[in-house]
């Protein structure tokens, strides 16, 4: 994942969380050159997919694109984006064409791109085990050496 901008708080409670929870193939980079990365992404080959309400309905979009899409870099906005992503972008993507969180727009998308099984994967790494539970809290350490 890159932010742009910089942020070593971030970044400590990023790390934190994975420590603990695993995830590591699971990056997170500070970038102050968002446009450069969009450029030598798609320089390498890569695709460039814009989530914003004023783009194409992801229903009216093909299953088969979405699952094809491979190296893909998604670009989500926090203040105003501008005009260039738009034009950058292979595809300007909605979630529905009203405006909702920046988190549950890529949720959404992602759980297309993955058809699901995002849901089902546990991270190797992890130090932690949630045992599935009706009522409460089960957790417990798993010692993977
Ligand atoms: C809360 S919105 C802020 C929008 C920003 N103020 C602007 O003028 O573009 C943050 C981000 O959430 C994503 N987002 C919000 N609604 C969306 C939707 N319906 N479909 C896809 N992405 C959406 C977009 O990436 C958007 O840039």
């Amino acid at each position: 994942m890159f932010i742009e901008g910089e942020d070593p708080k971030l970044l400590d409670s990023v790390n934190k969380v994975k420590e603990l929870w695993g995830g590591r193939d699971f990056k997170v980079e500070f970038t102050k050159s968002p446009k450069e990365l969009v450029r030598s992404w798609k320089e390498k080959g890569g695709k460039v997919v814009h989530l914003t309400m004023y783009g194409i309905n992801i229903s009216s979009i093909s299953r088969e694109l979405i699952e094809g899409l491979d190296n893909l870099l998604i670009i989500v906005g926090a203040e105003k984006v501008e005009g260039w992503y738009y034009k950058e972008a292979d595809y300007n993507v909605a979630i529905g064409n009203q405006p909702h969180s920046e988190v549950a727009a890529l949720a959404i998308f992602l759980d297309r791109v993955y058809k699901g099984e995002e849901i089902n994967v546990l991270f190797e790494d992890s130090k932690l085990l949630v045992i599935p539970q009706e009522a409460g809290k089960k957790v417990i350490r798993v010692d993977r050496r």
